[in-house]
């Protein structure tokens, strides 16, 4: 053991992959490099061929991610100055339900010559929606069923969720799912590509793979979705699982030489981003929820008890840390919505100022959104533009913007849209405690910390005093602690979360005067909430139905 060991967290986000070198006795970050994915998120043409994907789909390509491996490991390495003799082991996180189609070895079948051409074939991205017939499917039968599964996710699974990803790929392409051995999360592919050796990590399989007091949904339920999608969980998918934390391998030669670390040291079982910035944030107890706002944001929470929340993604054992019940929730789209309406809704004015004053879109709007009253903008926002993963669980549901006027300016709809989603989250909190899971602390990690406008809105619309994460690379620290436990540092995540994590305690106070504003404004948003979203007025289904009735016919003239 080197005198002063070191580890490496590798977190795989949407966009990017990112290294962090951290030392083991005090979670200092000493180096870190990010590498973007050159293909990024591949929801408009094909690469290999240009052929249009239509709505709801979004890939990614395989290698991008080796690339991380090879460029931004060495670039942190080389930041950090360390000697990657010191380095006792590496930990991983990705984008959950990032689904992979792969051979027996692991080779992606996007990579064979024959299915390039094939979408089916590439990585199926968290946010790819277009499974979401094959959800409802899912969920009908499973309450019709009565599957005892079924109240462990809220009542409801999502179309981002592994089974009906594959549902579609059976149902689709089925030369595809034919030539596929195994169904892989990337968060587990990475780390078959480190060590040689496939494992499936038990957050990811228990949140995302239905995989409950160690069963899989059985052969008759598969049955009743499909007759020939039967055989999916014995011949694609069971997998030996392992615990968080624990040791999946040892780093391979080949891996070695693409990261330059040692072959041999210790490689932790995947896991997820959001689950693995818990103990970053040391926020491992019971009633402290985490919130990981970037693109989109995940709630994660540890319960000493089970109990099943109404529209939560799901409640996992061992999901969050080994030995409690770990509670998940999210909102498919955050910054996510807040990059669309900057990128698509915001005359060039603003970017002439921005690029003026060296600042980014985003800076540009939040200080203009920042000097408005509370519901001086007259408006109040749905942040469903990915749809709603909790607690409706309804992916054919779309972004809503009431109170327009000829005097509204991107600066007011751009805080309409950073309270919807606050609004989003004050219905996930009210959802828990409703079911008898009370929220004790509310601690934020992720991109968006850096906006501070933001996070006072946060806190004025929970009414929670907001602690924050104190690193900026929460997911990729949490990797980090998941490499020391894994090469021994640390005899379990409470542990080493108390020596390597940090959280700022109540960074921000709810302001008095604000909460009730707020409370005005979220009583709005409710009454729209469950006027679009629980069946008041069915017009957003109809016109997802639209949009991809027309983009079929679209692509059947091309
Ligand atoms: N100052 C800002 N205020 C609000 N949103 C921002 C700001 N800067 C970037 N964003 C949004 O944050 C998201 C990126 O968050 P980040 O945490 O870096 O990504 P990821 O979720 O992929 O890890 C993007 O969707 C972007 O639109
Ligand atoms: O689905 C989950 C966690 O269950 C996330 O991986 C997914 O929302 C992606 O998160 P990011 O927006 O990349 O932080």
């Amino acid at each position: 053991m080197p005198a002063d060991p070191l580890v490496v967290g590798l977190d795989f986000g949407t966009l990017s992959g990112r290294a962090v070198v951290v030392r083991v006795r005090d979670g200092a970050e000493l180096g870190t490099a990010v590498t973007e994915y050159r293909h990024g998120v591949v929801d408009d043409r094909l690469p290999a061929t240009a052929e249009e994907l239509p709505p709801g789909w979004a890939l990614q390509v395989p290698s991008d991610y080796v690339d991380v491996l090879r460029t931004a490991v060495p670039a942190a390495l080389a930041d950090a100055g360390a000697d990657p003799r010191d380095v006792i082991g590496i930990g991983t996180d990705f984008t959950a339900c990032t689904m992979i189609p792969a051979t027996a070895d692991g080779t992606p079948l996007s990579e064979l010559p024959e299915f390039a051409g094939n979408p089916h074939a590439y990585v199926k991205l968290w946010r790819h929606h277009a499974a979401q017939p094959q959800a409802d499917r899912i969920n009908a039968a499973a309450r019709e069923l009565g599957e005892p599964w079924l109240p462990r996710y809220g009542g409801l699974i999502s179309s981002e969720w592994e089974f009906a990803k594959a549902l579609q790929l059976f149902e689709e392409a089925p030369e595809v799912y034919r030539a596929m051995r195994h169904w892989v999360e990337a968060a587990d592919w990475i780390v078959w590509q480190l060590t040689g050796t496939y494992v499936r990590n038990a957050c990811t399989a228990g949140y995302k793979g239905i995989h409950q007091d160690g069963r899989y949904p059985g052969r008759e339920f598969l049955r009743a979705l499909n007759p020939g999608f039967e055989s999916f969980v014995d011949e694609k998918l069971d997998h030996p699982i392992g615990q968080l934390g624990s040791l999946a391998g040892k780093l391979s030669t080949q891996a070695a030489a693409w990261t330059g670390l040692p072959a041999g040291i210790a490689v932790a079982v995947g896991n997820v981003d959001a689950h693995v910035t818990a103990p970053a944030a040391q926020a491992v107890e019971p009633g402290q929820m985490v919130a990981i706002m970037g693109t989109s944001t995940c709630h994660v929470m540890n319960g000493a008890d089970l109990r099943e929340v109404p529209g939560m993604c799901g409640v996992v054992d061992g999901g969050i840390v080994p030995g409690l019940w770990g509670y998940e929730a999210g909102q498919s789209g955050v910054g996510d919505i807040f990059g669309w309406f900057v990128e698509h809704c915001v005359p060039a004015s603003y970017s002439d100022t921005a690029r003026a004053e060296g600042l980014s879109l985003h800076e540009v709007l939040t200080r203009l959104a920042e000097q408005q009253e509370i519901g001086e903008h007259g408006l109040v926002a749905l942040d469903w533009h990915s749809g709603n993963r909790s607690v409706l669980v309804d992916h054919e549901l779309s972004g809503v913007i009431a109170g327009q006027t000829l005097s509204t300016r991107p600066e007011h709809v751009y805080r309409a849209l950073l309270e919807a989603t606050a609004f989003g989250t004050r219905k996930i909190i009210e959802t828990f405690e409703a079911a008898g899971v009370p929220v004790t602390e509310l601690i934020v990690a992720g991109g968006l910390t850096k906006n501070q406008l933001l996070m006072q809105i946060y806190a004025d619309v929970t009414g929670l005093p907001l602690s924050v994460i104190g690193s900026a690379q929460g997911p990729a620290l949490g990797s980090a602690i998941h490499a020391a436990i894994a090469a021994g540092a640390y005899p379990d995540v409470r542990a080493a979360a108390a020596a390597m994590g940090s959280v700022q305690r109540m960074a921000y106070q709810p302001v008095l005067s604000n909460v009730s504003a707020y409370d005005e404004l979220y009583a709005e948003y409710t009454a729209l909430h469950d006027y679009f979203g629980r069946g008041g007025n069915d017009v957003l289904h109809r016109l997802a139905a639209r949009r991809r009735e027309l983009a079929t016919v679209a692509k059947g003239q091309n």
